[in-house]
């Protein structure tokens, strides 16, 4: 066996396992599961299989997943560079399947560096509704906030809090929030011998008191009705059944939506609880069945690490009895039936004074709570937001005539305010509907699905979308920005080979020599200027062509660095 496992643990896991035990010890002679996740921000499925670099096997429980041959190394490649897919654990992956993200939805990733699986929720968003993406670390948020831009996230706010605070500014607004908790990493331990050196017997408790609290705070942060999943990559019953179990038990209004065993996915474990903390077991009798509904993904039953997942449901207010029948049927019909626990009766009004006292705020109680907030703040960022941008913003949308036709007019001297000089660049550069509200924190420029109201006071990372800078006069797009374009919406493209070493050339920083007649341009639209460079038509950054010469405008922190 290639892995050293802690003594304490293996003995655990024999005891836990019994039987089973040494087929999954011998999972530990097999190498890891490679996969990656393509990114249908950026490119349809259709499109990907067709240009795919390497041999992709699809992953059962992620319909944009594949697992990658064992020796190809798919971030050295420059669909990578261009955010065409993002390359994660294949079990990481089903988490973010589990929690029902649909177009238009308000979802919280709680503990999301480095980003895995929030990119897989934006990925589902397509664009509509919010995605507050936090993390605890400072450090880690800067790999999160590259991610999101890299993937071309266009409606996410990065922040770098804890999920009290978030709570405060974001009571039960979101539709779903998904918790993928710090944990003491035992799935991981054959993919990252890190996390076996860092494994102590402790870890599991000072793991189980973190998570707790945040599973307590996503509770506030949820809509009615809406939807947490919560999961780890560890085996430990203590930070998984038991877990869910208590928070159960202590938010009768949630209950474990079954998760369904195909895929290999193995149920929860209730009989572990009962058989390692009986005293816990005995508090949550009422609940603890529940959590056979949950999901186990163990590595020597699937093709991936080891994960828990719990789906935890929302009862709205508006429940009835009637609803729990209705939806047992419905699990009847789907053949999950057995997978969900009954709720028995006589908790009903417990439930629904609960349901009472944790109602959202009026509007009001919001606004005072922000204008209270407000008070208190410490770091205001410089910024112009709000009413007064939506009305710009309003204006910049309204766009008559066609922008072809108005392209270079307008740019008296008089225009030096800095959202003129941003609406201006938008109006010759691009042909997008600026989403959300134009958001300004010093001389950056973002597009924000929130707005900077909500955010004051909380330590922001990234508002929105980062669209540029305005900087003596002038406006100099991001990077990000180009990230998240296709290549219709830029009115001057270039587009590189990935096959001819043009496109690593470009990802190096080099200036590239490109003849005029490679400048795609839309009507009315001339060859000099900032352009959008795509690799084999997927936008990968800026460029600035001039006279046969694309000046490169890749950022040199983002560049590749590999030979
Ligand atoms: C398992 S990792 C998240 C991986 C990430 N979801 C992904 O898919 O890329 C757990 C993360 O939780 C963060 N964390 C730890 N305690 C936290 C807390 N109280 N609130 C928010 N994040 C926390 C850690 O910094 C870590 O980045």
């Amino acid at each position: 066996m290639a892995v050293q496992l802690p003594l304490k643990f293996a003995e655990r896991m024999k005891t836990l396992l019994g039987n089973e035990f040494e087929q999954f010890m011998s999972s530990y002679d097999q190498s890891p599961h490679a996969g990656l996740r393509v990114n249908t921000l950026k490119i349809s499925m259709e499109s990907f299989e067709q240009l795919a670099p390497f041999d992709l096997r699809p992953i059962p429980w992620c319909g944009t997943g594949f697992y990658v041959p064992h020796g190809v190394k798919p971030g050295l490649h420059p669909y990578y560079h261009a955010g065409l897919y993002y390359i994660q654990e294949p079990s990481a992956m089903a988490p973010v399947e589990l929690l029902g993200v649909q177009p238009g939805d308000r979802v919280l990733d709680l503990c999301a560096a480095p980003g895995g699986k929030s990119t897989q929720i934006a990925a589902k968003l397509q664009g509509k509704g919010v995605l507050v993406t936090n993390d605890i670390h400072a450090e880690r948020t800067k790999a999160l906030a590259k991610n999101v831009e890299l993937y071309g996230v266009r409606n996410a706010v990065v922040l770098n809090e804890s999920p009290e605070r978030i709570a405060g500014a974001f009571e039960h607004y979101f539709d779903k929030v998904l918790i993928d908790a710090p944990c003491s990493g035992e799935g991981m331990f054959r993919k990252d011998e890190d996390m076996v050196k860092s494994w102590e017997d402790h870890s599991i408790d000072k793991c189980v008191l973190m998570q707790r609290d945040i599973l307590e705070t996503a509770a506030r942060l949820l809509a009615p009705g809406g939807t947490i999943v919560y999961s780890t990559c560890t085996f430990a019953p203590e930070e998984n059944e038991a877990m869910i179990a208590e928070f159960l038990k202590l938010n009768p209004d949630f209950v474990v939506k079954g998760i369904p065993k195909e895929a290999g996915f193995e149920p929860g474990r209730p009989d572990w609880v009962r058989q390692t903390m009986p005293e816990t077991a005995q508090e949550t009798a009422l609940v603890l069945d529940q959590v056979a509904g949950t999901a186990r993904l163990w590595p020597h039953l699937l093709e991936g690490e080891g994960h828990y997942v719990a789906v935890l449901q929302h009862r709205s207010p508006s429940f009835t009895g009637q609803d729990l029948v209705d939806s047992e049927a419905d699990d009847i019909a789907d053949g999950v039936a057995d997978d969900r626990v009954h709720i028995d009766t006589e908790r009903e009004s417990e439930q629904e004074r609960f349901i009472a006292a944790s109602a959202p705020l009026s509007k009001a109680d919001r606004k005072r709570e922000r204008l209270l907030r407000t008070e208190a703040r410490e770091n205001k960022p410089r910024q112009d937001y709000e009413g007064k941008s939506k009305g710009k913003q309003a204006k910049g949308n309204e766009r008559g005539g066609r922008k072809s036709e108005r392209r270079g007019q307008g740019r008296g001297t008089e225009q030096l305010e800095p959202e003129v000089i941003y609406k201006q660049f938008v109006q010759d550069h691009l042909e997008i509907e600026l989403p959300g509200e134009t958001v300004y924190y010093g001389d950056r420029v973002y597009q924000s699905s929130v707005g900077a109201e909500r955010l004051e006071g909380l330590k922001v990372i990234r508002p929105g979308w980062f669209m540029g800078t305005v900087k003596n006069g002038r406006f100099v797009p991001s990077h990000p920005l180009a990230c998240a374009l296709h290549n219709t919406e830029a009115v001057r493209v270039i587009n590189l080979n990935s096959a001819n070493g043009e496109a690593v050339r470009y990802l190096k920083g080099e200036t590239l020599n490109i003849e005029e007649s490679r400048v795609q341009l839309k009507a009315g639209v001339v060859a000099k200027g900032y352009t959008l460079v795509c690799v084999d038509g997927y936008a990968a950054g800026w460029g600035k062509w001039l006279d046969g010469v694309l000046k490169n405008e890749y950022p040199a922190g983002w560049r590749w660095t590999s030979v």
